[in-house]
């Protein structure tokens, strides 16, 4: 066998196989290699090909611990080198600099890294997160309206009544002890993802009764970051053009057609039989006809960051309306899985925590006279629950770094005057999780302590640090969702359970090595146990 190989070397062909490779890999590693010490920016060399992510692509560490050293490691610098395979990236580990880059700059970085061919791939590619330039602010104008605090208010009946109905399911599935040990992120999905089938797609789904309906299988799939997955959502980042010669999809055209099915039969029917449901489907029908609009007491902090002449309509193709229902399971259903998993954890394990958030809960349930009685601003209000769930994002943050390209040319400037040119195109992160355990920002960031967040507390939290839902126009469009859903499957849950460390539960956490999204390795094993 090596001997045919080495035969077929010395062929004509052979050698100049061989040559191509060897210009290949010293014009595409060694050269990219030296990006950052031609530039004088502080940077680990990399592994060849791999990068510095290195460990995270063999499964040895996971990516919030390799780029938590690298934070560490460059403290005295306000950015260093980052090789995402061979793909250079600035990371930006000063407050300071995120919030100018992000912020007061962000011009310059309109964009996220990822990009998608629309048609090749329908779903994400015209998904708000995938979008660029003005095509992005365009629907960030449109969305806007459909994700305020009266838009909540009146979703919120939906998840309300989905919870009174899965707390009954977990009841009935208790051993005669009173107490069922259940896996968190399993059983947070199921939630998940009804939650999102009522509210973005206007379906009624049990995924604790129909345990393999198709929209909790292939919700899982599509937000699957694992293993092939997790590093082919790199790819895409770091290789788009690669990535679209090799015809390569994020997503399965199975996966795409289904949700394209789900939700052109759903407007067709609603539209036939005039009904109407406060739900994603209706806003988006709404934006779809020009109708969408802020309410007057809707606070609008959303902005674009533009300079206000975009146009604020739009004219919406099919996949574009499936692509923003969609992006509830890409955006909302796996991130609002991990907080939530995190939480039971961190409450099990934290006795005191639980007993002072249960405390308000059974007040506030007596106060409004029963759970059925709970309403958007009731939940709103609850500061205890607040600064818990704040207090999980913070230690566990559901996306590990946030990214952006440079869309206009840019001077980044360390600590010592030094300058460095960044050019279009070039790719930044922000160390998120990071900067949210870093002592000077956080005190004792391993300490699962809400009162933290407390308006009196003793060490103020810099809010501005507060990065689990991204910053600037480019923030998570979903973040009152995402709270509102966390909070009120709390406050079911709590009032009817405790949650315990049990036999399988795993303390302290380790991260799961080869998801790009923080999982607990072997599962999040909590003990429910029914309250008298
Ligand atoms: C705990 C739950 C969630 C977390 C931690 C989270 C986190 C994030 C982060 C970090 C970003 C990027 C922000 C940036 O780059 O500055 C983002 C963007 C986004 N998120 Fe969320 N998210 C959550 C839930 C949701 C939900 C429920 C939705 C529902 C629609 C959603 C929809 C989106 C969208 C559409 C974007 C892209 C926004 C844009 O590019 O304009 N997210 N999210």
């Amino acid at each position: 066998m090596l001997g045919t190989i080495v035969t077929a070397l010395f062929t004509l062909e052979g050698a100049l196989l061989v040559a191509v490779l060897v210009l290949l890999y010293n014009y595409v590693i060694v050269r990219s290699s030296r990006f950052f010490a031609d530039r004088g920016v502080p940077y680990v060399p990399p592994v060849p090909f791999l990068g510095n992510g290195s460990d995270f692509i063999t499964r040895k560490r996971h990516i919030t611990d390799v780029l938590g050293d690298m934070y560490h490691r460059f403290a005295n610098h306000r950015f260093f080198g980052y090789f995402d395979f061979f793909s250079p990236i600035y990371v930006v580990r000063d407050l300071e600099l995120v919030k100018q880059v992000c912020i007061k700059d962000f011009d310059h970085f309109v964009n996220h890294r990822i990009q998608l061919d629309e048609n090749h791939d329908p779903l994400f590619g015209r998904a708000l997160f995938a979008m660029r330039d003005n095509r992005w602010r365009n629907m960030r104008t449109v969305l806007s309206p459909a994700f305020t605090g009266s838009k909540m208010r009146l979703m919120f009946g939906l998840i309300t009544t989905y919870c009174e109905g899965a707390v009954r399911t977990i009841q009935s599935e208790m051993g005669s002890d009173g107490c069922a040990e259940l896996e968190m992120k399993e059983l947070f999905r199921r939630f998940g993802n009804d939650i999102v089938a009522t509210c973005a797609f206007g379906i009624e789904i049990n995924s604790f009764q129909d345990r393999t309906n198709a929209f909790f299988t292939l919700g899982k799939e599509l937000t699957n970051l694992d293993g092939v997955q997790g590093i082919k959502f790199l790819a895409f980042s770091s290789f788009p053009r690669l990535m679209q010669a090799l015809r390569l999809r994020l997503f399965s055209e199975k996966m795409t057609s289904f949700f394209r099915h789900v939700v052109m039969d759903t407007i067709g029917q609603r539209e036939k039989h005039g009904v109407v449901r406060h739900d994603m489907i209706n806003l988006l029908m709404q934006a779809r006809k020009q109708e969408l609009r802020f309410d007057e007491n809707d606070n609008i902090e959303t902005s674009n960051g533009g300079s206000g002449a975009q146009k604020r309509t739009m004219d919406w193709t099919d996949d574009d309306i499936t692509a923003q229902c969609t992006v509830f399971f890409f955006g909302g259903y796996d991130t609002v899985s991990t907080l939530s998993a995190f939480m039971a954890h961190e409450l099990a394990v934290n006795p005191d925590v639980q007993g002072r958030l249960q405390a308000e809960i059974d007040d506030v349930r007596t106060m409004i006279g029963g759970a059925d009685k709970l309403n958007y601003e009731t939940i709103q209000s609850m500061r205890y629950l607040d600064m818990v769930a704040n207090e999980t994002l913070r230690k566990w943050t559901p996306a590990p770094f946030l990214d952006r390209t440079c869309t206009k040319p840019y001077v980044l400037q360390d600590y010592d005057g030094r300058r460095v040119q960044l050019q279009k195109g070039d790719g930044l992160w922000i160390p998120a999780a990071a900067i949210m355990r870093d002592p000077l920002l956080f005190p004792d960031p391993e300490r699962f302590w809400p009162e933290r967040f407390a308006i009196d507390g003793q060490a103020p939290v810099d809010s501005t640090a507060m990065l689990s839902f991204g910053i600037g126009p480019r923030n998570c469009i979903g973040s009152r969702f995402a709270l509102m859903e966390t909070k009120a499957v709390f406050f079911f849950l709590l009032s009817h359970f405790t949650l315990e460390a049990g036999p399988r539960t795993l303390h302290p956490i380790r991260l799961k090595k080869g998801s790009l999204a923080p999982v607990a390795e072997n599962g999040s094993w909590v003990r429910f146990r029914l309250r008298k």
